[in-house]
């Protein structure tokens, strides 16, 4: 059984029936399993709505969560619906669109650090909570976090994430445990991400991803690349928690939402105009990592990535302790042998070509 989660528990019940009650406007988005489209709502005096149309043969990761989780920014869904094999998530039109949609139409080389803390600040808030609540998101990244127009900022696809599998998480945002399924892995999978996604918010693409080096870290602050460091600690109890990191420096005299919408979403083409942009343009999608499929140049180790606060850059040289042949067996069908571009591929199908470097350190 499926289950919703809900803002509050509410009188206001989205129907149910797909072909009478919503009218497909226009899509909006794309991810590997799922497309999102705008959408009417007649039975609710039309209101406005985003549909996720999730592939159910697609998302084998997709496992329903008992829990109701209520928390301003987090999004939940109004309703969920099964039509035909897609599982309909019905949830709030955020007029905005996700802040990767945001970054990739407008602002390719970044936002100002100040616009940064402030859907920072928020995000934590979230994850704050979803972590006292025992859960964990494992899909941080800008293209799930989610702006209103009047500058709230809300965190999305927490719908049914399963946190015993991931295969749900995104090459670029993965923290080094989940690469080694010697070790486990927790809630701080979601600070490293975090910390990925703050400087993604601040280059405008992910470290790692294909596109002009960007000199632009001479002009951060400390405190913001303290707090990025913070997060990508190689060692996951020595990140901080989200609620540790809400008192950090980085977010003393943030500003507030309309401080995003002056200086972010004024002017901003429509969610929807975005995503025929980017359909008609280079290619990108609306997935966030489609760069990923172009091969990365770095080197990389299987313990993860080192991140080099002077320099303010990620050195991704993966290395295996391990002697167990095993292991070095996983690590070479992962990334090849040394130098190699190998092609990682999901079980959706979706390729990922990687430039890669491994080596064995004993
Ligand atoms: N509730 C919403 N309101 C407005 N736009 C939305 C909403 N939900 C998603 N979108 C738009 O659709 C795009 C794709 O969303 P989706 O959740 O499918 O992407 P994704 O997170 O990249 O995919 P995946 O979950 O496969 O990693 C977002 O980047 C955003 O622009």
């Amino acid at each position: 059984m499926w289950v919703t989660y809900q803002e509050e528990p509410t009188e206001v019940q989205y129907p149910l029936d797909s072909s009478n009650s919503y009218e497909i406007l226009d899509e909006i988005g794309n991810g590997v399993s799922s497309v999102v489209y705008k959408a009417k709502c007649f039975a609710m005096d039309s209101t406005v709505v985003a549909i996720k149309a999730v592939y159910l043969d697609r998302s084998w990761w997709w496992q329903p969560k008992e829990k109701l989780l209520s928390h301003p920014n987090i999004l939940n869904a109004h309703c969920t619906l099964l039509v035909n094999q897609l599982l309909w998530v019905v949830m709030p039109f955020m007029s905005a669109g996700s802040l990767q949609s945001i970054i990739s139409s407008s602002f390719p080389h970044g936002l100002s650090e100040p616009c940064i803390a402030i859907i920072l600040k928020e995000t934590l808030s979230a994850l704050s909570y979803l972590h006292k609540e025992g859960e964990f998101h494992k899909g941080i990244k800008p293209s799930n976090i989610l702006i209103d127009s009047n500058g709230s900022v809300k965190l999305t696809d927490h719908f049914g994430m399963s946190s015993s599998s991931n295969a749900a998480a995104t090459p670029y945002w993965m923290a080094p445990e989940l690469l080694n399924s010697q070790i486990g892995y927790g809630v701080k999978v979601d600070i490293w991400a975090f910390g990925i996604t703050a400087l993604e918010l601040a280059y405008g693409r992910p470290p790692l991803s294909n596109g002009p080096k960007n000199e632009k870290h001479e002009q951060f602050s400390k405190a913001f690349k303290d707090m990025v460091a913070s997060c990508l600690n190689q060692d996951p109890p020595k990140r901080p928690s989200a609620e540790a990191l809400l008192n950090h420096s980085f977010f003393e005299n943030c500003g507030g939402s309309d401080f995003l919408v002056e200086n972010v979403l004024q002017g901003l083409p429509s969610v929807e105009e975005r995503f025929n942009e980017s359909k008609n343009g280079d290619g990108d999608d609306e997935g966030g990592d489609s760069s990923a499929r172009q091969s990365v140049k770095e080197t990389r180790t299987i313990s993860g990535w080192s991140f080099n606060e002077e320099r303010f850059e990620l050195d991704p040289v993966f290395q295996t302790e391990s002697t167990d042949d095993s292991v070095v067996k996983q690590v070479k069908r992962l990334f090849g042998d040394d130098g190699e571009t190998v092609i990682i591929e999901d079980k959706t199908g979706r390729k990922t070509p990687w430039k890669c470097k491994w080596q064995r350190l004993n």
